[in-house]
């Protein structure tokens, strides 16, 4: 049964998407520290994709939670477990990101794959919104991108590229207008979603 308790159906579930350096935990971040952790929380798929995987592989958990190259180093074969894994079963590693959320607004960080948004859609059909992050190759290279093979045109990195018709596309670029511009229409949601809670 993978339907979630009534305590943890949310208001809003933003699933965000958007290429390696575009930006993601940066603007997921921003919307939590506006919102505040009792209203919003970040859920991330790859946080229970990486505990089972270095669970299985004897790795240290906290570095491919980490920034670093460690993670890096992993990236390939990670992609290719959490693929066969996701393939048994969609939803795997999208139920146990969410498990216990019990704030009203769900920001996902990290959708990768249209089986990701598709669960979303299908649990939380009203709720859910997706939000694309976009930057330049420029802007990302400057962040420390550069193209891996196998990684970069994997399905990771590309399966949202088409077919997903996004409620908001944030370009979060050096020069784009400013990010607390572009989110206060997503945050306006966030708040009248969150109040209608308070309220009934
Ligand atoms: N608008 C921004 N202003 C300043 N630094 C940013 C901005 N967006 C992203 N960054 C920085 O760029 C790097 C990559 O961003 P991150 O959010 O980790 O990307 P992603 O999660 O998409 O891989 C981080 O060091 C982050 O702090
Ligand atoms: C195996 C992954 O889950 C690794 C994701 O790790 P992060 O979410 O830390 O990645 P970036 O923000 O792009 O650096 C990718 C996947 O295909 O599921």
């Amino acid at each position: 049964m993978d339907l979630p308790e009534s305590s943890e159906v949310p208001q809003l579930v933003l699933v965000f998407s958007g290429k390696r350096k575009s930006g993601k935990d940066f603007v997921t971040d921003r919307i939590q520290q506006r919102l505040g952790s009792e209203v919003c929380c970040i859920l991330r798929l790859s946080g229970p994709l990486k505990q089972q995987y270095a669970q299985e592989h004897g790795l240290d958990l906290d570095q491919l939670l980490g920034s670093g190259p460690y993670k890096e180093r992993y990236r390939a074969d990670m992609i290719h477990w959490g693929e066969t894994r996701r393939l048994q079963d969609p939803g795997f590693f999208c139920r146990l990101a969410t498990r216990g959320a019990r704030q009203p607004v769900w920001v996902v960080s990290d959708a990768r794959r249209l089986s990701d948004l598709q669960w979303f859609q299908s649990k939380f059909p009203r709720q859910t919104q997706c939000v694309r992050v976009q930057s330049s190759e420029e802007t990302r290279t400057q962040r420390g991108w550069s193209f891996t093979a196998g990684v970069d045109d994997a399905e990771s990195e590309c399966g949202l590229d088409s077919g997903v018709q996004f409620d908001w596309i944030i370009t979060n670029d050096g020069d784009a207008p400013s990010l607390d511009e572009q989110l206060q229409p997503v945050l306006k949601l966030a708040e009248e979603a969150s109040s209608s809670i308070s309220r009934s």
